[in-house]
């Protein structure tokens, strides 16, 4: 028996490319099925300016195999000394399409990231004025806080307050995994997004530390209980346009993950497509992944709809995804949900 499905081709609206050795290895994973994605720039040293920005994007441009048809949408990141007027430049000339902001200390290179809220509040205000959308790693880096409680803490002391003082902010809470962050962006109808990645439908906690620590599951924002991985199940599949994909496919070395003290970051490029239709048949909601994986991100992004398609196949057969990816001398492994998949992409 076989199944097929065909969507608008879909993008990925929050992704990490890296850079060299790495970026070569990695962006033929997303462009293959992506059509567009939104470039984290957590780089080190992060891309903050308009220049670097204008720099990164080339090095991805230069990356890309020939025939392939991908494009990178940039992003700055955020910091206390971002200047207001640069990052404006970037965005009338359509350089970039948000700013990201990290809480200094909260993820994977977030060191440059902000401490004090007070002293972006001229770039806030500029991204208010001009419809420039802020995609958040929404986590408190209180070393008090449970690092299962920091998103929920954070909605409550550092988002909620920051969007009450800056109406017109389009913010997207990127990667949520409670279902507080589904609730908060349920109760508030306008200029509110946020998007999901594949591992945080797939994994709890348990997948996590049970029967033996997994580096290859752990990532930022850590995955929590199974109720929360519930919520996050229905709120992708609800058809709510405010819930998009970005998968976080955020690759780093086997050394560095399978080490004493290990990367956050699951690597979902390869096979985001193929175990969403997984999850959304197990939802019974095969007819809303086109607008969670196609739609509802242009929408909030204000760009169109891909209009080439991307067909998904489901056959008796187990669809064998490579485990590891070569990357310069190192090795990168591929997020394994722990359960066949019977759906691929058709080429
Ligand atoms: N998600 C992660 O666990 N890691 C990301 C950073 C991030 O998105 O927070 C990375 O850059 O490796
Ligand atoms: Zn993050
Ligand atoms: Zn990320």
């Amino acid at each position: 028996m076989t199944q097929s499905l065909t969507i608008a081709r879909p993008d990925d609206w929050h992704l990490h490319l890296r850079d060299g050795a790495m970026l070569n290895a990695v962006l033929p994973e997303t462009a293959r099925d992506f059509a567009r994605a939104i470039i984290m720039p957590n780089l080190v040293p992060p891309v903050v300016t308009g220049a670097q920005a204008t720099a990164y994007r080339d090095r991805i441009l230069a990356a890309l195999p020939e025939g392939m048809d991908f494009t990178p949408l940039m992003t700055l990141y955020l910091t206390e000394d971002t200047d207001p007027a640069d990052m404006e430049a970037a965005h009338a000339s359509g350089l970039i399409n948000a700013v990201k902001l990290y809480p200094a200390g909260a993820t994977t290179n977030s060191s440059s990231g902000v401490s004090n809220f007070s002293n972006v509040r001229a770039c806030l205000e500029k991204m208010a004025e001009i419809g420039l959308p802020m995609c958040v790693h929404g986590e408190v880096t209180d070393h008090d806080i449970d690092i299962f409680d920091r998103e929920a803490v954070f909605i409550d002391r550092v988002l909620d307050p920051i969007r009450r003082a800056t109406p017109g902010l389009r913010v997207i809470m990127e990667h949520i995994t409670t279902s507080n962050g589904v609730d908060y962006v349920k109760a508030n109808d306008t200029d509110l997004g946020a998007t999901i990645t594949t591992h945080h439908l797939i994994i709890n906690r348990n997948h996590i530390l049970a029967g033996g620590i997994k580096p290859h599951y752990y990532c930022l924002p850590v995955a929590k209980r199974e109720e929360h991985r519930l919520a996050l199940r229905a709120a992708a599949t609800s058809g709510d346009a405010r819930f998009f994909l970005g998968t976080d496919s955020a690759p780093h070395t086997d050394a560095l993950k399978e080490h004493p003290c290990g990367c956050a970051g699951c690597f979902t490029a390869t096979n985001t497509m193929p175990l969403l239709a997984h999850v959304f048949e197990e939802e019974n909601a095969l007819d809303k992944l086109e607008g969670f994986a196609s739609r509802h991100g242009p929408a909030f992004y204000r760009l169109p709809v891909n209009s080439d398609t991307l067909t998904l196949t489901k056959s008796d057969a187990v669809t064998e995804f490579p485990t590891k990816l070569e990357a310069g001398e190192d090795t990168v492994t591929v997020f394994d949900p722990g359960f066949p998949i019977h759906w691929s992409v058709a080429r």
